[in-house]
């Protein structure tokens, strides 16, 4: 039997949009003899749907959408796939919410009906998911025979709570564990796995780990695209019984992978070969996955949210030239506008940098000069005195910048993109309502070491961020002579103590005795631990750490430790 691998790039929501994408990705796997197509978790609404699924009205698109479309689909090919479902009986908990009957289904659909519906049992509640908000987990695991074949359905997290690969276990359960001892032939696994640096190999490894342990076949079907902050990227893969990757789809960009599924002999072991164009070896993962995840994230929440252009503000400086580049790639050159606003502060080179980096992109570009209204504004908050030269009247620039970036998003229609990079989101540089405004921050998850390697990922065929940005020393421009290392550490030393402290969650003590100055690491804590009321209000941040700032890092705002 031949099985399609759909990796789909769903819209939260969109469900007659999603079904138009399963019927043309069916037609494409009927082109390719498929047996069976397998589409990622929740492919109906896309994943996360979060509070939609707590709206009566959206689950019954959704029933209408299993019962009306896939349901007679399958009679071309059967289907698996996943998508919410209401349970029945009493919820538990007492509670009287539609969510508390929710499951997270895997559906397989054969010749026009449900052929068989196992539930997701392990609900990831860490980090960026939060599924037991909407979820019951299932209370029974069972391999199911299709075809001749004994096939173990699981959902994303079901997998990956091996105690031996992970040296402890979260949950008491291992579906997989129960699914071979049911005689599971081939394990099957629908996901919706979000994208962090360093994260693909891990999945392989994983995956590749449990094939061994268990010597069954592997398939692996996950979403891709860019949904708010999250980033998928696909990269789904076929694994064989002794570990080995035998079809790898495209990372960061939809595809269909056709695996050819056979016994070797009468009732000898599974085989699994890709047909044709299945990419073999495995990803090397490295600065250019960062650069594409960072890509679709842009591309997707723009179409997504009905954008077609975006602008940013070039200062003639690092994050901003990257933003650009990045917006550049995602949207064409020619969606992309870059504004230069100068103040009495902006050193020459930074005009001619931020004009020569629009000229290299190809990307549209105006000079707003701000000196007037910035003039005007210290004179009006001076009562006509002279200027204080105080942070207060720093900040007036930013948020004149602002200002003036929205004005335009709102006259034309572009989205402003914020430049601000994860080091300076931690530590609070930067201003709420001046250089903070605007609807997607493109950087907040990029260390500011990281934002320089992307610039020079982004410049490794030819020049297109000029020289001088990657080398001057990163500056505010606010007041004469300003740079960032006036009021933060060198960005080496910022940024490992930051990943220590939010990405490992370590720690002052822990941190100091990797080699830090004490009281270095007390000040760089206390102002990460004060900022946090900026992120609240700040745009959302696209995620390529283990742990960004956004919906996986929920911290309180009015505490203080005592
Ligand atoms: N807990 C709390 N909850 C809610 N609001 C709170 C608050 N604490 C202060 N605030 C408010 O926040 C205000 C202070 O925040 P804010 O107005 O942003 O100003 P602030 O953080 O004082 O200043 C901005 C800092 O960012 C630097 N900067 C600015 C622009 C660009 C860059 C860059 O290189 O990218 C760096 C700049 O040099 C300066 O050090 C307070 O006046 C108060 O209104
Ligand atoms: N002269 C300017 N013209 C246009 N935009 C500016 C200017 N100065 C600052 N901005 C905007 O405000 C953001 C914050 O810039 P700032 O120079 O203060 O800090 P930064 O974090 O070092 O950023 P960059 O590396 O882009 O300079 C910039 O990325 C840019 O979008
Ligand atoms: N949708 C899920 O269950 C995701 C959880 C899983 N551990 C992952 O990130 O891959």
């Amino acid at each position: 039997m031949r099985i399609a691998l759909a990796q789909l790039n769903p819209t939260i929501g969109d469900i007659r949009g999603n079904v138009a994408k399963i019927r043309e990705a069916m037609a494409r796997a009927r082109g390719r003899g498929a047996g069976l197509i397998v589409f990622p978790e929740l492919a109906v609404t896309g994943y996360p749907p979060r509070d939609l699924l707590c709206r009566q009205d959206f689950l019954e698109r959704v029933e209408r959408a299993l019962a009306g479309d896939i349901a007679p689909l399958s009679k071309g090919l059967p289907i698996l796939i996943g998508a919410p479902v209401k349970g029945t009986g009493v919820p538990s908990g007492g509670s009287d919410t539609a969510a508390a009957f929710l499951f997270n289904a895997a559906l397989l659909y054969a010749g026009g009906k449900l052929f068989y519906r196992q539930d997701k049992s392990l609900l990831p509640n860490y980090d960026v998911f939060d599924e037991s908000r909407y979820f019951k987990p299932a209370e029974h695991r069972e391999a199911v025979t299709f075809n001749g074949l004994r096939l173990g359905l699981t959902i994303c997290e079901d997998i990956w709570n091996d105690k031996d690969y992970w040296n402890r276990q979260l949950y008491e359960v291992d579906p997989v564990e129960e699914l071979v001892a049911g005689e599971t032939a081939l394990l099957i696994n629908i996901s919706a796995s979000p994208y962090h640096y360093g994260k693909i190999g891990l999945r392989v490894d994983m995956l590749r780990s449990l094939a061994r342990k268990y010597h069954r076949p592997i398939i692996y079907v996950n979403q891709v695209g860019g949904n708010d902050e999250l980033i998928f990227d696909g990269t789904s893969l076929a694994v064989d019984a002794a570990g080995n990757v035998v079809g790898l789809a495209a990372s960061f960009a939809e595809d269909l992978l056709v695996l050819e599924v056979g016994r070797m002999g009468a009732g000898g072991p599974l085989s699994l070969v890709a047909v044709k164009d299945g990419r073999a070896g495995l990803p090397h993962e490295d600065i250019s996955y960062v650069y594409r995840a960072l890509v679709l994230g842009i591309a997707d929440y723009l179409r997504k949210t009905g954008f077609q252009k975006a602008l940013v503000g070039l200062s003639g400086g690092i994050d901003s030239s990257v933003t650009a580049a990045l917006a550049a790639a995602a949207l064409g050159p020619e969606n992309v506008l870059g504004v230069s606003m100068p103040s009495r502060y902006s050193s020459p080179g930074s005009r001619t940098d931020a004009r020569i980096l629009a000229e290299n992109l190809g990307i549209a570009f105006r000079e707003i000069p701000i000196e007037g209204m910035f003039s005007a504004y210290l004179a009006a908050m001076n009562a006509g005195g002279p200027p204080r030269g105080d942070l207060a009247e720093e900040n007036i620039q930013a948020r004149i910048r602002g200002n003036i970036l929205m004005f335009i998003s709102n006259r034309e229609g572009y989205l402003t993109l914020t430049t601000g990079n994860k080091s300076e989101m931690a530590v609070g540089y930067c201003t709420l309502y001046g250089d903070m405004s605007g609807g997607l921050a493109v950087l907040a998850d990029v260390p500011k070491v990281m934002v320089y390697e992307l610039a020079r990922y982004i410049n490794r065929e030819r020049e297109i961020i000029p020289h001088s940005v990657l080398v001057k020393p990163p500056s505010a421009e606010l007041k004469p002579g300003q740079v960032d290392q006036d009021s933060l550490p060198p960005y080496e030393v910022l940024d490992a103590i930051l990943q220590a402290y939010i990405e490992e969650e370590k720690g002052a003590a822990e941190i100091a005795a990797r080699g830090f100055d004490p009281e270095l690491v007390r000040e760089v804590i206390r102002k990460v631990d004060r900022a946090e009321y900026k992120r609240r209000q700040a745009a959302p941040g696209l995620r390529v750490t283990s742990k960004a700032f956004g919906t996986g890092r929920r911290m309180p705002i009015a505490w203080r430790a005592g």
